[in-house]
């Protein structure tokens, strides 16, 4: 298995639990919590209460999950936790387990409610709901309710069917909702975090990203020592942000490494090498392992097949690029670093109890005989907020704000096997739909626009009187704030008529464009 990253920095003294239940939110409510800037990390809640309270959280937030707090092995808490005078804020199965655990009544009695529900506040000027209106708009998905709070509670509000949506003991600092309020759609539901932490645990919001820089490059240090790392580089927006944080800790001690795997789109490697290290000065070390992946692909067209591939190709390459640096005088090479950021750990159900949506070729499609030890200092973060540390390191907008492009590159854009061919006619397709959207001025409406080619599907067309039988290009422009949710853009027509009329007349065997109207969920971004 590979080495695990450092958990958290040690050096925060105000660290907020989030203790993840199989909640679909877990990470949402972590990430809302330094939004409320104060430091959080996520626990599974199979850790002994001892465990967690060894960490010296100054509050802890249960979350939401699947199971009834009923049912037979529900997963549960240990009522020491509620004693320990922590202060603690339970949501959804988090409440409702708080409630049970105390002496309160849940059950299943038909009281359902999914998706926007309207919030009755009883008692305004509460600790939770200070300041926010006694009827606001909140964000439900339970099918079990609390009808009886623990002796010492209050009940601060409810809805038209569930008597007790939230409940406060100010004595004992312990609070609960049913509904989310990490999820945006619920209007007050930040306001009501912040409560808690600030009025509630009486937490100083000190947090900030300088705070990630400075703890992670302590935290590099004393990881690598004097031995010598070397960074997975792909020009895009984590790479550069996790080298450039640890070319500050460690300097000489990195070297990077670009990996050109023939899966690039036109004028990648070029670009990287050139910008790059203009912009870092970092040593960087291209390797042209073109023919090495596409071997390893060929004939393959399962999407979970070719990110295991693709992965355990990287990893191949590395080690290569290890042997080589080795030959220069120096410490051994132990570290890999790489950019992997929280979505890329959740979707390859890295997460308790999370599903495994796709194995990102930097997690899941890790090959287990591994023997680097791994460095991924963003590894809890979301992308926006990797770009406000790419920020703070005084990194170039165009590094910082550059839109994602998937490891495993064209690759996971072929519906079907991946063949040269393949690949180059995908390269001009890709290439005519971004000069379009760079002309018409679009790049930073859009989060990244994927142009897939659907290999296995060909359709009937008409060019030049005669009869073709092609195949179509798919193009899925969306937008996005941290690549777990995502919309459709709706682009302008006329841009999309001029992709069109293009990749028609400019590649070969395309003779149909056709454009992704999905938002995710349920598609995901990538085809594959
Ligand atoms: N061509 C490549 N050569 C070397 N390392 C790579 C390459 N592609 C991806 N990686 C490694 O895999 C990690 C994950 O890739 P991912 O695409 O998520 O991040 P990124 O390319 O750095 O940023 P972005 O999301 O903006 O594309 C990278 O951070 C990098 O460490
Ligand atoms: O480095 C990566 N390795 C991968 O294996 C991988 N799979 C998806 N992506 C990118 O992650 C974001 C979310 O993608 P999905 O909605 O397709 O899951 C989008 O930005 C995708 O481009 C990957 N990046
Ligand atoms: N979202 C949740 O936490 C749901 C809790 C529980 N499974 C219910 O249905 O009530
Ligand atoms: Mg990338």
């Amino acid at each position: 298995m590979p080495a695990a990253p450092p958990a958290a920095p040690d050096t925060t003294t105000d660290v907020v639990l989030v203790v993840d239940f199989g909640a679909q939110y877990a990470q949402l409510i972590a990430r809302r919590v330094r939004e409320a800037r104060v430091y959080s990390e996520i626990v599974p809640s199979t850790m002994p209460v001892a465990e967690m309270l060894a960490k010296n959280p100054r509050a802890i937030i249960l979350s939401g999950g699947p199971s009834s707090v009923y049912a037979e092995g529900a997963p549960s808490l240990d009522r020491s936790l509620f004693e320990a005078g922590v202060p603690v804020f339970g949501m959804c199965y988090g409440f409702q387990l708080m409630a049970t655990t105390l002496g309160g009544t849940v059950d299943d009695n038909g009281a359902r409610e999914y998706g926007r529900t309207p919030l009755a506040v009883s008692k305004a000027g509460s600790t939770l709901f200070e300041g926010t209106p006694t009827e606001q708009s909140v964000w439900m998905s339970h099918g079990d309710a609390c009808s009886a709070a623990p002796e010492g509670f209050t009940v601060t509000a409810s809805t038209d069917v569930v008597p007790v949506a939230a409940f406060e003991n100010d004595e004992k600092k312990l609070y609960g909702v049913q509904y989310h309020p990490e999820v945006m759609h619920s209007t007050y539901g930040q306001q009501v975090l912040e409560h808690f932490l600030y009025r509630g645990a009486g937490i100083e919001p000190t947090w900030t990203t300088t705070n990630v820089v400075e703890e992670q490059i302590a935290l590099i240090r004393e990881q690598v020592g004097d031995k010598r790392a070397i960074c997975g580089l792909s020009g895009g927006v984590d790479s550069a942000v996790a080298a450039a944080l640890v070319q500050k800790a460690i300097g000489s001690q990195l070297t990077c490494v670009y990996v050109d795997h023939g899966l690039m789109r036109k004028g990648e490697t070029e670009q990287v090498e050139k910008d790059f290290v203009a912009a870092t000065g970092a040593k960087l070390k291209v390797v042209d392992a073109e023919k090495r992946f596409l071997d390893a692909l060929a004939g393959v067209s399962d999407p979970e097949q070719k990110r295991k591939i693709i992965g355990r190709e990287f990893i191949r390459v590395f080690e290569q690029a290890q042997l080589e640096i080795l030959q220069e005088d120096g410490p051994e090479v132990a570290f890999l670093v790489q950019g992997t950021l929280y979505p890329d750990v959740v979707e390859s159900g890295g997460g308790t109890g999370t599903a495994n949506i796709k194995s990102h070729h930097n997690v899941g499609g890790l090959p287990d005989d591994i023997e680097f030890q791994l460095v991924e200092p963003l590894r809890q973060l979301f992308k926006d907020e990797v770009r406000m540390v790419g920020q703070e390191l005084g990194l170039p907008e165009e590094i910082v704000q550059r839109q994602p492009f998937p490891g495993p590159g064209l690759g996971i854009r072929i519906v079907g096997d991946v063949t040269k061919e393949r690949l180059d006619l995908l390269r001009e397709a890709d290439a005519i739909a971004r000069e379009e959207l760079t002309a018409a001025g679009l790049d930073r409406d859009i989060w990244q626009c994927p142009v897939v080619l659907l290999a296995d599907v060909r359709s009937v067309g008409v060019q030049g009187d005669g009869r073709t039988y092609g195949h179509p290009i798919v193009l899925r422009p969306v937008s996005s704030e941290d690549a777990m949710t995502a919309d459709w853009s709706r682009l302008p027509y006329e841009t999309l008529a001029k992709i069109s009329t293009r990749i028609t007349n400019e590649v070969a065997d395309v003779n149909r464009v056709v454009l992704d109207v999905t938002s995710k969920p349920p598609g995901t971004i990538e085809w594959e």
